[in-house]
């Protein structure tokens, strides 16, 4: 018998249970899932990660739908829970669902969302300041004067990278990557190259329009590439940002041989999934090229690092907190509660996930869909003509 896990409970006579495994920002989503007859219960427990069997214990015997997190394993033994407790709907507060296992959910008849679009920009800007925290070694720095070491400018101080007229590489340009890109190529005058299994249209065409305005100002216009291979893009970029889903094929994408491909200075950053890079292979090739740089938001075994990582300078780490601004992450807890509450009342898919906006505006009430389903095709659900 698992034992029982502390709650909040909002709206006890509502007639849907909903489950949150955790407390999460803001209060619209809460609001509107008790304006809408539900019964939400809050898991309050202490430690941060619950096990399968927290969870097991806080679905009980009926429960309608659950929010739950990206540090929680949803797989078969959750899914055959919920779906003996009744439910029919599980949303990720977040836009990957690597810990879901999509196939059971669909076995047991549950909806899965996730929590796209609202997480682009706050996501890429994270990838942006990490690129810019390495390139010009901030965190280094900020420690040498902490220390009490400067005592006076000096030519070879913290000497670092300038990034106009160098190279970004992107992998996997999708929502994030090609906001990075867009980023980096208009706020730095960097030239792009990107690798991903689709073209992206949009952010050529976007490229190519600011290298022509540059070009009609007097200045060096920036260039786009699309690589046919990655390997392309980590031999030629000077800074590589990593964007893509992490999936049995991006699993280890970037390994000893393709870290070895690399320019000796360039710089890696990582705001995807930690999985996506072998990171025992990456420590020691920091250890290796002291001037090759790193800047990770997500790890391999999180919570925890490689061993040897926190020790070098040359590896700047953030505890995966590139979706955490204030209105990104009230918006996900929004989004994320939209998808179970949608479910739950019989509403229609969402007509576009990238188009997600209508259900964040504060000031009016959400279309009556599910934001965001990510089987609803193998579930065979509606779609909205809204
Ligand atoms: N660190 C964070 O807090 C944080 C925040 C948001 C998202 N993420 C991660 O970022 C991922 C991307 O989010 P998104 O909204 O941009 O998703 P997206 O689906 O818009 O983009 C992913 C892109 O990766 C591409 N891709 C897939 N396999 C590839 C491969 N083998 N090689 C190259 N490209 C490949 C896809 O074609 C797609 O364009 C999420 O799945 C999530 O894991 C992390
Ligand atoms: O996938 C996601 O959304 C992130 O990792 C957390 O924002």
């Amino acid at each position: 018998m698992a034992k029982p896990v502390s709650i909040e409970v909002w709206n006890p006579n509502g007639k849907y249970r909903v489950i949150s495994t955790k407390s999460m920002p803001g209060t619209r989503w809460i609001n509107l899932l008790i304006q809408n007859d539900c019964r939400l219960e809050i898991c309050t427990e202490k430690k941060t990660i619950l096990s399968v069997e927290d969870i097991i214990a806080l679905i009980g015997d009926k429960c309608d739908g659950v929010i739950g997190q990206l540090t929680e394993d949803w797989g078969e033994e959750l899914f055959s829970a919920l779906s003996r407790a009744g439910g029919k709907a599980f949303s990720n507060m977040a836009v990957g669902y690597n810990n879901v296992n999509v196939d059971a959910a669909n076995k047991y008849g549950v909806a899965v969302g996730n929590t796209p679009g609202v997480l682009t920009e706050t996501t890429a800007e994270l990838a942006a300041s990490l690129s810019l925290a390495a390139a010009r070694r901030i965190v280094e720095a900020d420690e040498f004067m902490r220390a009490g070491l400067y005592d006076g400018w000096l030519p070879h101080l913290f000497v670092g990278n300038l990034l106009k007229g160098q190279t970004v590489g992107v992998i996997g340009a999708g929502r994030i990557g090609s906001a990075y890109a867009r980023m980096m190529v208009e706020g730095f005058k960097m030239n792009l190259i990107y690798f991903d299994l689709y073209q992206s249209t949009r952010l050529e065409k976007f490229v190519t329009a600011y290298g022509a305005f540059l070009k009609a100002s007097g200045e060096t216009p920036v260039t786009w590439k699309r690589a046919s291979s990655m390997d392309e893009v980590l031999q030629e970029a000077d800074i590589i940002s990593l964007h893509p889903v992490l999936d049995k094929t991006t699993y280890h994408l970037v390994n000893k041989e393709r870290l070895a491909k690399m320019k000796k200075e360039a710089i890696l950053i990582n705001c995807s999934r930690g999985p996506v890079i072998d990171e025992a292979a990456l420590v020691e090739h920091l250890k290796e090229n002291p001037l090759f740089r790193v800047g990770l938001d997500v790890f391999e075994d999180e919570p925890y690092m490689k061993p040897g990582l926190a020790d070098l300078k040359n590896a700047i780490v953030v505890p995966h907190i590139a979706s955490a601004s204030k209105w990104t992450r009230e918006g996900m807890a929004t989004l994320a509660a939209l998808n179970v509450l949608g479910k739950i009342k019989g509403y229609p898919v969402w007509f576009d996930a990238n188009r997600v906006e209508p259900f964040l505006n504060e000031n009016a009430q959400p279309p009556a869909a599910c934001p965001s389903i990510v089987n609803a095709k193998a579930l065979g659900l509606p779609t909205s003509k809204l």
